[in-house]
């Protein structure tokens, strides 16, 4: 076993490239058998096992950079950097991250989790290399599907211009998350498929050398010759046109040809782009047979692929992707807009039944917040079906060009709060803060999956411009779901159990947490209120105002960050009316990043928990029967 003796990278230095082969095949079964166990990210890592042994075999890291897009497919990298012994904590609480992580390594110089910001990365890396006078090489690795990200146009803009020293390798399996998307991907797969490029390639550009300049004339028809004919026949001629020096497509398995291409690619001066060709899922049969269902995996039977996911309630995402259909159905008004994620949005049902009516854009949530802003504004419906974490990246649209035109968009939010494993880059926790500021949004939120389906309603009845509704990473509560579904009237909260002395404003899954607090002090003679704060904006003011005046001290409990989202909307309001003696608790999600674990360790790790909300109960109670007994009645 070879495996064993890789203590960190440079221990590959001394191996033959035969041993490499042996030892890529070692990490493969490793990272099978250890995936079987913990989940993750199998398929994208399977695919880069050749890869990231010849990057590491042929660079210096941590001084020579690799920069991992999205950091998903980092798994054999940190094999070979000396994590082996860690793997069996994989994406668990303090365990293994499953992106890169540089409190984890020297060698891990760039985190992301988010899409297509290696290419920016690399840039600032190799623009301080050469004002610190370093020779220090810059390689980052983006996918085929990150290359659809806006800022990696942007970044391969900047970086044809500056002409810096770097190699870009570009990691093309034809897959995002699901089958790829766009011109770029229709480009990448006209180079991979039409094998005559290879042969014909040495031979056109041999060719057009020897065509001698005819005078001037002629010269520039010769030139253009040159230009159309390389167009047709030479491969990656967009990237060389962008100033890059294409080199591929290499077979991304083939660890003597990526040597190959890698020592080419150390003699270009400026920037070189090596289009390396892999399968997603590589040497394992199922997760090469379906990619899509294998880019992010829980626990499986290796021999027979069987995913051992536990069988129970639905998540609020099926009910989501359910009633969409139901609605579609009777609206023809309705179009889904996902940035490549159809599958974890559950979108597929809607895909199955209204094909010309579904709409991925790649990654590329900007371009999907303004395009669903022009849809509404020519009359139709559309549902921007966004992870609360990516649509981070579509702030300005959605200030800009969706709320400022109050455009009828609906924001279908998904993974809102916590979401376990995935972690820090991934917590869905600030699109309260950075929505509920926007004038002209709606913003709702569940308190289970019944009342998901009537905001959905209610949002494709509400015409005065843009609603959103964001719903959990989570399985749904278990209730009966209508038939019939009724908008809710914009702006009411639910009152669930009557405030008396002390009320919990709650949104989302909260409320659950809420209703067993209430239940625990009870028994204790502290009776609670419970209320269901299902429009995290407009706030039910009238409720808000009933609950002064009744003197009810409040907790306001939501799995947002606690700076900026409803407990603030809360306080802001009755400071502006005046309010001031209303006692309002905060109970929400710090001022620092959460890290991967499990959902329910996360909101242990915050005090979003029966006990903690238990407490703060008790305490309220106390606080009032000690100044109770401070305060001086008329005798
Ligand atoms: C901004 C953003 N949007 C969406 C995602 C979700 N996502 C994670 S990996 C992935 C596909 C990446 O495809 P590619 O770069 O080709 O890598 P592969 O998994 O194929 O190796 C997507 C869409 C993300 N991480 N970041
Ligand atoms: C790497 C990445 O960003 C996606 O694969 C993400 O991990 C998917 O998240 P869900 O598992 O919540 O769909
Ligand atoms: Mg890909």
């Amino acid at each position: 076993m070879l495996l064993p003796q890789i203590k960190q990278p440079s221990d590959l230095k001394s191996m033959s490239q035969d041993d490499l082969v042996l030892l890529s095949a070692e990490i493969r079964q490793f990272l099978i058998e250890k995936l079987s166990a913990t989940g993750g990210h199998l398929a994208p890592n399977l695919g880069v096992v050749e890869l990231t042994v010849a990057l590491h075999y042929c660079y210096n890291s941590p001084v020579d950079k690799m920069i991992f897009d999205v950091g998903h497919q980092a798994y054999v990298h940190k094999v070979l950097t000396g994590r082996m012994d860690r793997f069996d904590t994989l994406r668990q609480h303090n365990g293994l991250c499953g992106f890169v992580k540089r409190n984890e390594s020297e060698h891990d110089v760039w985190e992301a989790g988010h899409s297509s910001t290696s290419l920016s990365a690399a840039m600032g890396m190799a623009l301080a290399r050469d004002l610190k006078g370093e020779d220090n090489k810059v390689i980052p690795i983006i996918g085929d599907g990150a290359l659809t990200g806006g800022m990696a146009f942007e970044a391969l803009n900047h970086i044809g211009h500056e002409q810096k020293k770097m190699m870009v390798i570009l990691n093309d399996n034809e897959m995002s998350i699901a089958p790829n998307v766009g011109a770029m991907h229709k480009y990448l797969s006209k180079i991979r498929s039409d094998r005559h490029y290879l042969k014909a390639k040495d031979d056109v550009e041999g060719m057009l050398k020897r065509i001698p300049a005819i005078g001037d004339r002629l010269a520039k028809s010769a030139s253009w010759i040159k230009d159309s004919v390389k167009y047709m026949m030479v491969p990656g001629v967009l990237f060389e046109e962008l100033g890059f020096k294409y080199l591929g497509p290499i077979d991304g398995h083939d660890i003597p040809k990526l040597i190959e291409a890698f020592k080419q690619a150390d003699n270009v001066e400026g920037p070189v782009l090596v289009h390396v060709l892999t399968t997603k899922g590589k040497g394992y049969q199922p997760a090469e047979a379906d990619s899509h269902k294998w880019h992010g995996i829980s626990p499986y039977k290796i021999e027979s692929g069987q995913v051992l996911k536990a069988v129970g309630k639905p998540m609020y995402t099926e009910i989501f992707g359910q009633t969409l259909v139901e609605l579609a159905k009777e609206d023809k008004r309705i179009v889904a807009v996902t940035p490549a994620m159809p599958t974890g949005s559950g979108l597929i049902p809607f895909s199955k039944e209204f094909p010309d009516r579904m709409i991925d854009v790649g990654i590329a949530e900007q371009h999907a917040a303004t395009m669903s802003a022009a849809l509404a504004m020519e009359g139709l419906k559309p549902i921007f079906a966004v992870y609360s974490t990516f649509m981070q990246r579509a702030y300005d649209q959605i200030v800009h060009d969706i709320c400022r035109h109050n455009a009828n968009v609906i924001f279908a939010i998904d993974r809102a709060g916590f979401v376990g494993p995935d972690g820090e880059t991934h917590q869905g926790v600030y699109d309260v803060a950075f929505m509920r500021h926007i004038p002209n949004i709606v913003l709702m939120m569940p308190k289970d999956e019944n009342e998901l389906r009537h905001m959905m309603k209610t949002a494709i009845e509400y015409n005065d411009g843009p609603i959103a509704y964001r719903y959990p990473r989570n399985n749904v509560v278990g209730v009966p779901l209508d038939e019939q579904l009724v908008p809710i009237p914009i702006g009411t909260w639910e009152q669930i159990r009557p405030a008396e002395g002390y009320a919990i404003i709650a949104s989302g899954s909260m409320l659950q947490i809420a209703e067993e607090a209430a239940e625990l002090v009870k028994r204790e003679g502290i009776t609670a209120g419970v209320i269901n704060a299902r429009f995290l904006k407009p706030l039910d003011e009238q409720m808000l105002r009933d609950l002064a005046v009744r003197g009810t001290k409040i907790i306001v409990l939501e799995e947002a960050s606690q700076a900026g989202s409803m407990g603030s909307a809360v306080l802001e309001f009755y400071a502006e009316q005046g309010l001031h003696d209303v006692q309002v608790h905060l109970m929400g999600i710090p001022d620092r990043f959460i890290e991967h674990g499990s959902i329910n360790e996360q909101r242990a790790e915050v005090g979003l928990t029966v006990e903690n909300v238990s407490s703060e109960l008790r305490s309220l109670a106390a606080q009032s029967s000690y100044s109770m007994s401070r305060t001086k009645f008329p005798s």
